[in-house]
């Protein structure tokens, strides 16, 4: 009997039944506490994964040792600076010029060998650095906590990303353009989904238009979609959407034929597949997979690998380009999987070469030999040699085939950890010339019985209802920010139904197309971004305030006469003030600022800054007396660091902080030993009194 049968006899969960057991275990006070165990350092080695992968031969024998010493080192920190913000420019200066400039001086004051931080050269624009300092090196010592503190605070303002360097590859070979329509099938945390919504945005921050293309997030799990939807909070895309599916069956979705107006089913110019794996490329990150390490994690995950990818390659459009990419070494999860596409693919799916995309990008080719391994180390070269019982697991299509040499796999990359200093990755990139062999027509499709629209069970998103532009709201809102003409209304949206509105968010054309056509064909989690919020405030004849998220999409649109345009001190002190109950006084501000807020009237308005290299512009609110700015406080950190203002308020010395609290501590500790022992004297005092009271 196999182990499912005895399973199923049982009708136990293994993994339930260990859950229930921990959860047991806590509940009667047994759960271990780790704080009190000693700090163990993990033993970077692991027997089986040097065996496994010296017989694949993933590097030449020469360069084993320097390979595994790489991979046992800690991970160099690398972040990239958001390229579709007009202030990228602006920000990489100040980086520049502060931060690094600072972090050489107190380095080379402590008398160690530092390393320059080096922008990625084969990054456009010299938007990603590396720093040859680990996340815990910036994390523990004090000479970088304020390089520790920009990194937070301009991540959270979405104007950089920290993000491994091997990671950005993909979405750079992915190559999107403003018009594609991108799928990120696996895409949780979301760190490369940021760089393709950037990547779409780039070209059209300086046209001061929308894109026409879109990215589609997904990802099975339902909480970490929850990421996906914080990360591109930061980068305010109307042009974006989560979704919650299998990949392995990611629905058809519909779109709007443009030429016909009919609708059809929708394929993708560009597909990310960023599969789940063993991440053992990911070893210096997360030093803890040497503990756990065995070949049956890369082999048990080819399949899923596969299916996800001929998803994929079904809703690629032809001449479209999917990205199939792993943090792992292992040729079962990598070559084998591409191997099994492009055969099965007869020839409608090519390998391409996209290094030019990366030029100066250190790599090794894909690999044609390979041999399979089972969990007890045995190698086997071909299926004949396979025992019955590893049947189940290691199956025929996993093995190099006979053609292998046909298949251009030397196109794929290899990133191993030695060759730059990085994590290690695999990246296969490619083109689809014909439909699939197994793919019906649009028009055949049509025949096809269609199949039942699936009950989304679990599925409590609140409802993305689009305006049909003649609603009350809107009139009352395009009268008071004088929006243009060309404005759609059938783009903006609420969550609701019935009941007053709250906030009013704002999607591209083609991503409320498809919410339109396939609401209830997909798990939508999110789409649109918050433009107008529900203020009901006496001296504004609209109810809705502009929110700062949105800004960007309706900033165009917004009339004259809800703008007004500061001098740079003026907008200093809006930021400043941190006192929500005391905004700054018009009359405080410079005569020029001063009248031109005159010709606004009191509520929600635009205010603008412009100088040669920087445009900034922020939601504020204009009152009888005073004028405010509506920013949350990463907006204002990142907006005082780009102006030049002083940050000191929110200069935090975590370590400063910690020896203060520490003083003080001792400080109360004494003060109240001190008062104990007081409190005991005078308790002392009084027994003698009472004593000789007595006496
Ligand atoms: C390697 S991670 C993706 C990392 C992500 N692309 C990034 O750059 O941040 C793999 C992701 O695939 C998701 N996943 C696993 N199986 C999936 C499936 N069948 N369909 C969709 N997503 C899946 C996991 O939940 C996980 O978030």
């Amino acid at each position: 009997m196999g182990k499912r049968d005895k399973r199923k006899k049982n009708n136990t969960n293994p993994f339930a039944q260990r859950k229930r057991d921990k959860r047991n275990n806590e509940e009667n006070g047994q759960k271990r506490d780790r704080r009190s165990e000693p700090y163990v350092e993990i033993v970077r080695e692991n027997e089986s994964f040097f065996k496994y992968y010296k017989q694949q031969g993933i590097v030449p024998e020469s360069d084993w040792e320097t390979f595994v010493k790489s991979l046992q080192s800690n991970l160099p920190t690398a972040f990239r600076v958001t390229g579709c913000r007009g202030e990228s420019e602006r920000l990489l200066d100040i980086i520049k010029s502060e931060y690094f400039e600072e972090y050489f001086k107190h380095a080379s004051g402590e008398g160690e060998k530092i390393e320059k931080p080096f922008a990625l050269p084969w990054y456009p624009g010299e938007l990603a650095w590396q720093l040859q300092l680990s996340r815990k090196d910036i994390r523990r010592s004090e000479v970088f906590y304020r390089l520790h503190n920009f990194l937070i605070a301009e991540t959270n303002a979405g104007s950089i990303s920290r993000q491994e360097t091997v990671s950005m590859i993909p979405p750079i070979v992915l190559d999107v353009k403003p018009h594609h329509r991108v799928l990120d099938m696996c895409a949780a945390p979301g760190s490369k989904t940021a760089q393709l919504i950037e990547a779409l945005h780039a070209e059209m921050e300086e046209k001061k238009e929308l894109p026409t293309g879109l990215v589609i997030a997904n990802d099975i799990d339902n909480s970490r979609c929850y990421m996906l939807v914080h990360q591109a909070k930061r980068l305010n895309s109307p042009c974006f959407m989560v979704t919650n599916e299998d990949s392995e069956r990611f629905p058809d979705l519909q779109m709007t034929n443009k030429a016909s107006g009919k609708s059809e089913n929708m394929q993708f110019d560009r597909i990310l597949c960023d599969v789940p794996c063993s991440g053992d490329a990911t070893l210096r990150k997360n030093p803890d997979i040497w503990t756990k390490w065995n070949p049956a994690h890369g082999t048990n995950l080819n399949g899923v690998q596969f299916r996800i990818a001929r998803r994929g390659a079904e809703l690629l459009t032809v001449g479209g380009r999917l990205v199939y990419s792993t943090c792992s070494f292992n040729p079962v999860e990598n070559e084998s999987v591409i191997c099994r596409l492009l055969r099965e693919s007869e020839g409608a799916l090519e390998l391409i070469d996209a290094s030019d995309l990366v030029p100066g990008l250190k790599f090794s080719p894909g690999m044609t030999k390979w041999e399979l391994s089972s969990k007890d180390m045995e190698f086997y070269s071909d299926f004949s040699q396979v025992p019955e019982k590893y049947h189940t697991i290691i199956r025929p299509q996993m093995f190099p085939p006979e053609n292998v040499h046909n298949l251009n796999l030397e196109r794929c990359m290899r990133i191993l950890p030695h060759q730059q200093d990085t994590g290690g990755f695999f990246v296969a990139v490619l083109v689809k010339t014909k439909p699939m062999p197994w793919e019906k027509s649009q028009e055949e499709e049509k025949l096809v019985p269609q199949r039942k629209k699936r009950r989304l069970g679990g599925y409590k998103e609140e409802p993305f209802v689009f305006f049909l532009g003649d609603e009350d709201i809107f009139q009352s809102i395009k009268d008071f920010y004088t929006l243009r003409s060309d404005f759609d209304p059938c783009c903006l949206l609420t969550r609701c139904h019935t009941g007053k509105k709250k906030n009013i968010y704002f999607s591209s054309d083609a991503i409320r197309d498809i919410v339109q056509l396939s609401g209830d064909r997909v798990k939508i989690i999110n789409t649109g971004v918050k433009v107008f919020v529900r203020c009901d405030n006496k001296n504004m004849s609209c109810a809705f305030r502009l929110a700062q998220e949105g800004l960007p999409s309706v900033n165009e649109f917004v009339g004259k006469d809800r703008r007004i345009l500061l001098e740079r001190d003026d907008l200093v002190t809006l930021l400043q003030n941190t006192d929500p109950t005391k905004p700054p006084r018009i009359e405080e501000l410079s005569q020029s600022t001063q009248d031109r807020i005159t010709a606004v009237t009191p509520g929600s308005c635009v205010l603008e800054y412009r100088e040669e290299k920087l445009q900034l512009t922020l939601v504020g609110w204009r009152g009888t007396t005073s004028l405010r700015a509506y920013v949350d406080q990463s907006e204002t950190v990142h907006m005082l660091r780009l102006l030049r203002a002083d940050l000191s308020k929110y200069e935090v010395n975590k370590f400063r902080k910690a020896e203060e609290a520490e003083k003080t501590n001792a400080a109360e500790q004494e003060g109240t030993e001190k008062e104990a022992e007081e409190e005991e004297t005078v308790k002392e005092e009084m027994e003698v009194d009472q004593e000789e009271k007595k006496t």
